[in-house]
């Protein structure tokens, strides 16, 4: 028999039992809550009267309907400050961990689980919202989850799911100058396509990421669920054990020692099998932007808008022709002449310490151009402050941007921050389908190197090619 992978031993010590249908029931250790995808979850349980059997394994924080700007005397009007509300209230009556809007605890799920030390190697952690498997740069088995499954996860700490299949994409190499992780998942994205994890718990491994950050990981695994996978994951290593020790919510003492030594046990063994294998040369790869409706539809910068009438496929070409008009693109036209309108640097893809760095290493003693609006949204308050601590608001505010405070803000319409008809966004997000950051509104995702350098330039363009 083969090893083990990764995703194999988190599974193995959570099932409770299998059923014929080749199902599992896998036991739930940690439970991330935000108002959007919840409050269906607790009317249910109201409804039958169900409490929770384990209040402790949840925390709860509004981040997708927040404002970002004049928080201590705004609660926003209609559904955001609805969502909002209910949240609060569900939170209370069930006995759950709150995280208010102004407090230092503050972001993302997906920033702060982390941060808090909720997010740990080897457990299995859920929340309502796709992005969840960012946690798998842990070593977590972390995935998103409906809202009936929320309700399940509520009443039984427990999920009936079915095994996916194994997938490793190996990244070998050194990034070059100018180019970071983000490049190499849409990198991925671009050669394995949307739908190219379908089906597969991904697990990220090979030389380039033992010189990744945690922050780093994060960015990666993230964005598996826009390459089709649900999970993401990378093994623990000494830079995860680093990062986790001393969080508030991480183990101590004894249980400390014994936490570590699983996790550097977790792994994939060296004769483990998976069903696919992607292998990747990160020092291959420029500086990438999407030009379509899709993280799919994505070329390095230094190319040129494509042209569907070279597409032979005719549904391909179909789609491109699609985006391309939604876009307001020419064929032809290079990337770095698209002059853009607004600049969003933030999101659980890129709204870490790390992104902000990169940022502001690139607009520091610049301006951002006259005609580009810019903010920059810290993914957590956490991440707020530490960057005020490292003088990069001051710097950010200098060139131009505004500074606000954590949640969603422009990755998802959903919230005050959003683009209006037409106007185009050098964006640090994850999605860019057809109204994502608002109606009409047309997203590049990028890294933040590159937002950065777009908001200097006005336009699209090679971070690689801004004078030092
Ligand atoms: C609103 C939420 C449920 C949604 C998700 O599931 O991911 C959002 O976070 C997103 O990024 O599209
Ligand atoms: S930042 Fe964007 S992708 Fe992440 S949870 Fe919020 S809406 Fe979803």
């Amino acid at each position: 028999m083969s090893g083990q992978t990764l995703y194999d031993k988190i599974w193995d010590s959570h099932r409770v039992r299998d059923y014929d249908d080749g199902t599992s029931l896998l036991y739930i250790d940690r439970h991330l809550v935000q108002e959007v995808s919840s409050p269906q979850a607790f009317d249910g349980l109201a409804e039958r009267g169900v409490t929770l059997r384990r209040p402790d394994a949840h925390v709860a924080v509004a981040d997708h309907a927040v404002p970002t700007r004049l928080r201590a005397n705004h609660l926003p009007r209609g559904l955001a400050g609805d969502q909002i509300s209910r949240l609060v209230r569900n939170a209370r009556a069930f006995g759950i961990p709150y995280i208010p809007m102004n407090d230092r605890r503050h972001g993302i799920v997906h920033v702060i689980g982390p941060e808090l030390g909720f997010t740990l190697p080897g457990v299995t952690l859920v929340c309502g919202d796709s992005h969840t498997c960012t946690h798998g740069a842990f070593g977590a088995l972390a995935f998103g989850i409906g809202a009936s499954e929320c309700e399940t996860v509520f009443a039984t700490q427990t999920l009936r799911q079915r095994k996916q299949k194994r997938m490793r994409v190996t990244l070998a190499g050194q990034l070059g100058t100018g180019v970071y992780v983000k490049d190499i998942i849409l990198a991925l994205i671009a050669k394995i396509g949307t739908g190219g994890g379908f089906g597969h718990a991904i697990e990220f491994a090979g030389e380039a990421i033992a010189d990744l950050s945690m922050e780093a990981r994060m960015t990666l695994c993230n964005m598996s669920i826009e390459a089709g996978s649900r999970v993401g994951m990378v093994a623990p290593d000494e830079k995860t054990i680093a990062y986790v020790k001393g969080r508030p919510l991480a183990p101590e003492g004894d249980m400390w020692t014994r936490a570590v030594e699983t996790w550097r046990n977790l792994g994939s063994d060296p004769d483990a099998v998976f069903d696919r294998e992607v292998e990747l040369d990160v020092s291959q790869i420029a500086p990438h932007v999407s030009w379509g409706t899709t993280p799919e539809e994505t070329l390095p910068v230094t190319a040129a808008v494509p042209d569907p009438r070279l597409e032979p496929e005719p549904d391909r070409r179909a789609r491109m022709e699609r985006s391309l008009a939604y876009m307001g693109l020419a064929p032809g036209t290079a990337l770095s002449d698209v002059s853009i309108d607004r600049v969003f640097i933030g999101s659980c893809t890129n709204g870490r310490i790390e992104d902000l760095r990169n940022a502001a290493a690139i607009v520091r003693g610049r301006r951002i151009a006259d005609h580009v609006v810019g903010i920059v949204v810290p993914g957590s308050a956490a991440v707020r402050s530490e960057a005020e601590a490292e003088g990069l608001d001051a710097v950010f505010r200098a060139a131009g941007f505004e500074w606000r405070d954590s949640g969603c803000s422009m990755c998802v319409a959903m919230n005050d921050d959003r683009l209006r008809p037409g106007e185009r966004c050098a964006s640090t997000s994850n999605r860019n389908f057809e109204g994502r950051q608002g109606q009409g509104g047309r997203t590049h995702l990028m890294s933040p190197a590159m937002a950065a350098a777009a908001a200097v330039a006005g336009r699209l363009t090679d971070v690689r090619n801004l004078d030092a």
